[in-house]
């Protein structure tokens, strides 16, 4: 088992992403900050999709103004296209910009058309356009996404994205992250495709538990070398496509649930679990109703001892 693990909290974007009712930016101001406050050194915060589009990020710029900054912590937002980079360029300047940007990719061509709007060739040149924008200021994050399978096109072709992983590590990203957009993955998906990447870029796995096989496929990631992981507190979120066409609420794997394994395992995450159930609490009380994760009701899972292995 490894002794350490990175998780970056995604609540304020992935976890948000579909919510029906707009948060107000004080309440992500102040979540953000609890999530800091807990030991989270990576943090998802917003997104610089088109705001008619995902208006829940109509905020970004003022979330990232206003969010307490310290040093050791990376705050990300994600970037579907080449207007988003130079918007995170535009706040850079001004003094508020992010540190780490998502570029975003899908495995298939349907999901591509329908999140990204362009081809996956299309998508690609607009990559090496953010690339090139961003111009090294930023900690770059590339993401396939509906890496284990495609709610349109169904199976997705490991190698395929084994060549998307190693064309973002050409291009210079930083991480590359596997996302499980509708939640199909199972740990012997999760084995076959870590076995199949051929580059040292480290890579990010991303699940959701769509259909409770979450923790799961991120055990198995971490047996398979990974050492980065993306949750949200409470279980919340999904990508939109996959409630409209038709595969439910697709919350990410979540934070609290995963940690407690991780720290009952051993396996440091760096988080305070204290400052984590407050965070946690926080959360529920945000959105106005209880979350889905398991040890806020029952309580962190007790390291296990010599007589209680
Ligand atoms: C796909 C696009 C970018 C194309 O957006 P579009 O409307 O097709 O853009 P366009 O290029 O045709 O431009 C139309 C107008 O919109 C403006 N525009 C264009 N882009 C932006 C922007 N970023 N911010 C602000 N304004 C923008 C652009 O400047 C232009 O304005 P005009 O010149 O006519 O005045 C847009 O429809 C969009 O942002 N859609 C939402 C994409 C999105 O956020 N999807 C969810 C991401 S989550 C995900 O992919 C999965 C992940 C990461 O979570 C991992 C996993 O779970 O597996």
């Amino acid at each position: 088992m490894p002794d350490a693990v990175t998780i970056c909290e995604c609540f304020a974007r992935d976890g948000l992403q579909h919510e029906p009712e707009f948060v107000p930016t004080a309440t992500k101001v102040a979540l953000l900050d609890s999530f800091a406050d807990a030991g989270f050194r990576r943090i998802e915060a917003t997104s610089y999709s088109h705001p008619e589009r995902v208006p829940g990020f109509s905020d970004a710029s003022e979330v990232l103004t206003k969010i307490r900054r310290r040093p050791g912590v990376a705050v990300k937002a994600t970037c579907p296209n080449p207007r988003a980079v130079r918007r995170a360029l535009a706040d850079l300047d001004a003094g508020h910009g992010a540190d780490e940007l998502s570029l975003l990719v899908s495995a298939s061509e349907s999901h591509t058309e329908r999140n990204l709007r362009t081809s996956r060739a299309g998508q690609w040149e607009r990559v090496e356009e953010m690339v090139r924008l961003a111009g090294g200021r930023f900690k770059l994050v590339g993401v396939v996404s509906v890496a284990f399978g495609c709610p349109f096109e169904g199976a997705v072709d490991p190698g395929r994205v084994a060549e998307d992983v190693a064309r973002f590590a050409d291009l210079g990203a930083d991480l590359v992250t596997l996302g499980d957009t509708t939640g199909v993955a199972t740990p012997p998906s999760v084995r076959a495709l870590f076995a199949r990447l051929t580059t040292a870029v480290p890579v990010v796995a991303h699940f959701h538990n769509t259909r409770g096989t979450g923790i799961a496929n991120a055990v198995a990631a971490l047996e398979a070398g990974c050492r980065n992981f993306d949750t949200a507190m409470g279980g919340v979120g999904g990508h939109p496509s996959a409630i409209r066409y038709g595969a439910g609420l697709t919350g990410n794997v979540c934070t609290e649930d995963l940690v407690s394994l991780f720290d009952a395992m051993g396996v440091d995450t760096g988080l305070d679990l204290g400052l984590l159930a407050k965070a946690s609490a926080a959360c529920e009380e945000a959105l106005g109703r209880p979350l889905h994760s398991m040890v806020a009701r029952a309580g962190f899972t007790p390291t296990p001892n010599q007589e209680n292995p």
